[in-house]
């Protein structure tokens, strides 16, 4: 997504050089880079690397959304539901880090709080290994911008 948006590309760069300077970026500087994790959160939420989370079996007869499951039924969860509901999302098709600043919108991707952005699942069964991962997708992108100018 910053490729394709040149202004989003410069402010994650202007970031690193703020932070880092010229050192290579490394897992010791992610946090202090709000920039960079409100862009991994939107990449997170708009573009979740699955759009269909892993597939859950019903243990009991339950009623979701109004339906009635039964037992036994295999249930998939479509991202896509959640992350394009205007209910939940302003603007929910924009790319756009800046939902998560400045007192602008919220979600626990640790689901926590709530279920409002889960590409790592949700409950007992969620992701193990999350924090792992976002520290990854962080590091990659920035090393990404770091290094190099990107364009179409
Ligand atoms: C951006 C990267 C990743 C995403 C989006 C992701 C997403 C997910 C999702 C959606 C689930 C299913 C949760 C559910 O059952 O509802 C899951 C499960 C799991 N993930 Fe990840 N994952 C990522 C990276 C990783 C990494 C790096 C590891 C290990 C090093 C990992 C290990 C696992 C394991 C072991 C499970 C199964 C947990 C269980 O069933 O109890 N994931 N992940």
């Amino acid at each position: 997504m910053f490729i394709e948006s040149p202004s989003i590309q410069l402010r994650l760069y202007n970031e690193i050089k703020s932070v880092v300077g010229d050192k290579k970026i490394d897992e010791t500087y992610v946090n202090k880079m709000p920039y960079l994790n409100a862009f991994v959160k939107e990449l997170l939420r708009k573009h979740p690397p699955s759009y269909i989370l892993l597939t859950h079996s019903i243990t009991e007869p339950v009623k979701l959304a109004g339906f009635d499951i039964p037992a036994g039924t295999h249930v998939e969860i479509y991202l896509p539901g959640i992350i394009e509901d205007p209910k939940i999302w302003s603007n929910p098709n924009r790319f756009d880090p800046d939902r998560f600043l400045a007192g602008g919108e919220t979600a626990d991707i640790t689901v926590v709080t709530g279920v409002k952005m889960i590409p790592f699942g949700v409950g007992r069964r969620i992701c193990p290994r999350l924090g792992m991962a976002l520290l990854h997708v962080s590091l990659m992108i920035a090393r990404m911008v770091q290094e190099f100018e990107w364009r179409l």
